[in-house]
């Protein structure tokens, strides 16, 4: 690091996630952080450190270097990261416990799909966020809204969303809906809920980004919960097959962990490595970021305060993804919540041969990474 170009900037230490999560730290993380990383910021290669946050070359980046005096840099750097290409496999790191949550308030959405969705937002003691989860169906309760507070009144309760059935004008009680039963009450045998983890993606679901598919993996998740099954047409996705009429729904569970973890302005700085020639994983890497800074310690949590634990739920989840980490992740340490199945994800492009969902060169980079370095099922 001695014959480090004059314009580089001295070395930094290591940056923690711009988290104010201890669970970065210890919660249960994605195995891909630990197959890369061991599970927790690593202690990379000296030669993997970049000196400055954007380094003046990236492996596989297209500079000329013969002349420039980080040519050195850039071939270390490549070297260091070459053993990524095919990282060990580790299990998720997983908390002992899991930590609290506590649902604050709950609301009906109508959305514009003309489907109806409760958003629940939720308070935990792990961090100072927002977390939330999107509930479509009627049998879906969380227990800590439901639970009575001490002194409140039952407009109180109307208002923080602990009502049965539907708020109408006139209502006065939240334990009963006079105008109709409620369908929970009613219920018959379900079907196991179908469960999505969606890290939160600024970019994907609100920027129009073409980068990732986070914003039509969610639209696709609130779809396949929220299909009525009259209307289910014979081509309609194996997926949406599978949502038979006596299911009991389904949650989205809505974690604020932008960018895997490492928060939306790394993510960008990590776009900006992307269009030097790294890929994803390398790009993290290349900022001191483990592969993936997620976990998933809350989202277990928050299942199993909406009944979808295996105390409530023996029958299981089924839960949409590609990432095999999250199956064993969310599942929880002591098996809070078993996972019956995993519905995978197929990007919409490669379903209908490229005639609908999102295209562009670094979709294709993104997905082809995904498989090869972080051992996603796309089939
Ligand atoms: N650091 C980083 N994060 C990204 C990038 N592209 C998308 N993300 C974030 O990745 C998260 C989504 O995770 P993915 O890896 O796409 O998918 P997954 O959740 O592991 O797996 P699935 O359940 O199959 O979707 C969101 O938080 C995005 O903001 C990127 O290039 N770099």
């Amino acid at each position: 690091m001695t014959d480090l170009p004059a314009h580089a900037s001295p070395k930094l230490e290591p940056q923690a996630a711009p988290s104010d999560r201890p669970e970065d730290q210890s919660d249960n993380v994605s195995s891909t952080s630990g197959t890369a990383t061991g599970g927790q910021t690593p202690a990379l290669p000296e030669s993997l450190l970049s000196p400055a946050f954007t380094p003046p070359a990236t492996p596989g980046g297209t500079l000329n270097l013969d002349t420039n005096p980080t040519k050195r840099l850039h071939q270390t750097q490549a070297a260091s990261l070459r053993h990524l290409e095919d990282p060990p496999k580790k299990a998720p790191k997983l908390l002992p416990e899991l930590p609290h949550v506590e649902c604050i308030v709950r609301a009906r959405i109508p959305t514009t799909t003309g489907a109806e969705m409760f958003l629940h937002l939720y308070h935990n003691d792990l961090d100072n966020k927002e977390h939330l989860a999107i509930v479509f169906g009627n049998t879906i309760r969380s227990r800590s809204l439901d639970r009575a507070r001490p002194g409140e009144t039952e407009m109180d309760r109307m208002i923080r969303g602990a009502y049965v059935g539907k708020l109408h004008p006139g209502r006065v009680s939240s334990r009963f809906d006079d105008e109709k039963p409620s369908p929970s009450e009613t219920q018959k045998k379900v079907e196991p809920p179908l469960v999505r983890i969606h890290s939160e993606c600024y970019t994907g679901e609100t920027a129009w980004s073409a980068r990732c598919d986070c914003g039509e993996q969610l639209d696709e998740a609130a779809r396949l919960m929220s299909f009525p099954v009259e209307d289910l047409s014979a081509d309609a996705p194996l997926e949406a097959q599978s949502l038979k009429s006596d299911s009991a729904g389904g949650v989205i569970v809505y974690l604020r962990q932008e960018g895997r973890g490492i928060g939306l302005g790394e993510k960008l700085k990590a776009y900006n490595l992307q269009d030097l020639g790294s890929d994803t994983v390398e790009a993290n890497l290349l900022l001191r970021h483990p592969a993936d800074a997620r976990s998933y310690g809350l989202a277990t949590a928050i299942l199993v305060d909406l009944g979808c634990g295996a105390d409530m739920n023996p029958d299981g989840i089924r839960l949409l993804t590609n990432n095999p980490d999250k199956v064993r992740a969310i599942e929880g340490p002591n098996r809070e919540v078993m996972v019956k199945e995993r519905v995978p994800m197929i990007p919409l492009a490669w379903r209908t041969h490229g005639e609908r969902g999102i295209k562009s060169s670094e979709i294709e980079g993104y997905l082809q990474t995904k498989i090869s370095k972080m051992g996603h099922m796309i089939q």
